[in-house]
């Protein structure tokens, strides 16, 4: 039977992106791309993204994040689901309490994020700094100017979309800048093409940006390996870094989702911070059955 039979996890939600955070310290539990799936495809424990955290690898930091897509994939950053692991952390009676400072420090194959606490319900993420160079999207190909790059879907003359921004925010992302509220195109169907183009070697998340003034931005993201989203914190940092590059925006918007508000500040240093809300929806434990007939 599964390590996982039977373990903990707490239902939340960050800004509408749905989280399931899952305490595997103190063992040596790592969850594998099926078992990923089959925690996503219970109701009970859907999710957007599977944080789970374990002991500390670096020192100075307080735990290690993996965290798991619904097919089973992984990223080296999920913004929604850092503010939840930090909410569980702190608040959480039964997830032992690191710190009284309302401060974390995180790590993930991407790096190293702080979270700090700013309301009971409110985090703010130090995400770090943006990667802009081609190679640290990844790109197939060496393009100097990663503020737009050459890749358009539908008709070679009248493209439906077009030139997107790319970032990596630790996992990669391709912003596509629209006039028209991004309500109105397809993305359910456009997604899934643009994440797997063969310009991007690791897939990519896709969004349609509408900046709507001069700090602020609608936004709706195609999430690499879990599809619609309600939210996407790194989305919206990739979105104000690629706005910003463009001087469309200043270093700083509110971005709004399909399920909340985030704000986002690209400093001076280059760091970039997301502040946005948390939820915690329930608590429950995985059910052996899910886990029957996995390898
Ligand atoms: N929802 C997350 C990002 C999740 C990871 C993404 N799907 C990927 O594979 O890169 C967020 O809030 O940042």
């Amino acid at each position: 039977m599964s390590a996982l039979a039977q373990r903990r996890f707490l239902k939340m939600h960050g800004a509408g992106n749905a989280i399931v955070v899952m305490d595997l310290r103190g063992s040596s539990i790592r969850v594998s791309p099926a078992e990923a799936r089959a925690i996503a495809g219970d109701p009970r424990s859907a999710f957007d993204q599977l944080m789970a955290v374990h002991d500390p690898v670096t020192e100075g930091t307080d735990a290690y994040l993996r965290i798991y897509n619904t097919d089973g994939s992984e990223s080296g950053a999920c913004g929604n689901g850092t503010r939840c692991v930090a909410f569980a952390m702190l608040d959480d009676p039964a997830m032992a309490r690191p710190a009284e400072s309302g401060r974390l420090t995180l790590e993930t194959s991407a790096g190293l994020v702080s979270v700090k606490r700013v309301a009971d319900r409110s985090f703010t993420v130090d995400m770090g700094r943006p990667g802009l160079r081609w190679d640290e999207i990844p790109l197939r190909d060496p393009f100097q100017d990663t503020r737009r790059i050459e890749l358009q879907i539908g008709p070679i003359d009248d493209p439906v979309l077009h030139s997107p921004g790319v970032v990596s925010m630790g996992n990669p992302h391709a912003v596509f800048f629209v006039d028209r509220d991004p309500d109105t195109y397809d993305l359910g169907r456009i997604g899934p093409m643009l994440e797997g183009h063969p310009i991007f070697p690791e897939r990519a998340n896709i969004s349609l940006a509408q900046v709507t003034g001069r700090e602020a931005i609608k936004l709706r993201v195609w999430e690499r390996g879990a599809g619609l989203t309600l939210a996407c914190g790194s989305a919206a940092c990739a979105a104000v870094v690629a706005a910003s590059r463009l001087r469309m925006i200043g270093r700083q918007a509110h971005v709004n989702l399909p399920g909340g508000t985030l704000f986002i500040e690209w400093r001076a240093d280059d760091h970039v911070l997301m502040t946005g809300p948390v939820a915690l929806e329930w608590e429950d434990s995985l059910r052996p059955e899910l886990f029957t007939g996995l390898n």
